[in-house]
């Protein structure tokens, strides 16, 4: 490990614990031999190393959009909704609190459409898909979840329905157990519907809500605007996750109200 690096990431477990931080977002490269007192996520994949002779201006905008996508994965994958967070950048140090994301995302604010616990169910689940694929693919697919009987007026089956008639303790996506054959059935055509409590009802599913009048960022197709059209029309909340690109997105209301880049990934 540089001695840069090292020096920065004991400075930063400093500062956390001066600050009582929850813990330390690296974005320096991981390394196990360096033993701190405030638990450390490492974020893979990111070489900010590369703007080391850009001007200060860059590296704050860096730092702050960075910290931003990787706090709204913490708080995904954690659900951990306030509190305090250190980052180490290999030149800088920051001290980041959480709820300044909420403007970006906050979870909580679809509690009358879904289950939170589900709702963070289905975002952990959509960001390992995104990251692992299947057999060395990317795959592509979508999750919406809400008012099932809206959900099923607005799609029907593409092909067969794997969950037809399966109890619901197999159908449960806050069942980590039932993950890996959500990952296998991902790879069909069309989409999941759960209920608000994260029940799948069907996968395979083709959303029949009409995406004309929704407005998207230009170059996302077929399978997005159908997700935000479903979401205009029901009370409901849409996943997707795109095959070209890997990015998970969540659409509320006919928009899309999140990102999640998969270039920052935390290691937890
Ligand atoms: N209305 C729909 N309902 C369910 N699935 C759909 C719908 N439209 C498209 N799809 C699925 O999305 C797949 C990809 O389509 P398309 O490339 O147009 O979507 P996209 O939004 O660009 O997604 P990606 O970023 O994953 O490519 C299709 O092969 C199909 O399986």
């Amino acid at each position: 490990m540089k001695e840069k690096d090292r020096t920065l990431l004991l400075a930063a477990d400093e500062l956390a614990r001066t600050v009582n931080a929850l813990a330390i977002i690296s974005f320096v490269n991981k390394n196990n031999d360096i033993a701190l007192e405030t638990p450390v996520i490492w974020v893979r994949d990111i070489q900010p190393e590369i703007l080391r002779d850009h001007t200060m201006v860059t590296l704050v905008d860096y730092c702050s959009n960075h910290i931003i996508d990787a706090v709204v994965q913490y708080k995904i994958l954690t659900k951990t909704q306030s509190g305090t967070v250190v980052a180490v950048f290999p030149y800088a140090l920051l001290i980041y609190d959480i709820e300044d994301t909420n403007d970006q995302f906050n979870i909580e604010q679809y509690a009358e459409i879904a289950d939170i616990d589900a709702l963070h169910a289905v975002l952990s689940l959509a960001i390992e898909i995104s990251r692992e694929g299947r057999e060395g693919r990317a795959v592509g697919t979508a999750f919406i979840m809400g008012d099932i009987e809206e959900l099923k007026r607005w799609s029907h089956q593409g092909v067969l329905n794997p969950y037809e008639g399966h109890s619901e303790s197999v159908r449960d996506v806050r069942i980590k157990e039932n993950w890996e054959s959500v990952k296998e059935f991902a790879q069909l055509d069309g989409v999941f519907i759960l209920d608000k409590n994260g029940i799948i009802a069907a996968s395979g599913r083709y959303l029949d809500a009409d995406g004309r009048d929704v407005k998207l960022q230009s170059g996302l197709g077929g399978r997005h605007l159908a997700t935000a059209a479903i979401t205009k029309v029901a009370p409901a909340i849409g996943v997707t996750v795109s095959e070209s690109g890997g990015i998970v997105r969540v659409f509320v209301g006919g928009n899309a109200v999140a990102q999640i880049r998969n270039d920052v990934r935390l290691s937890l």
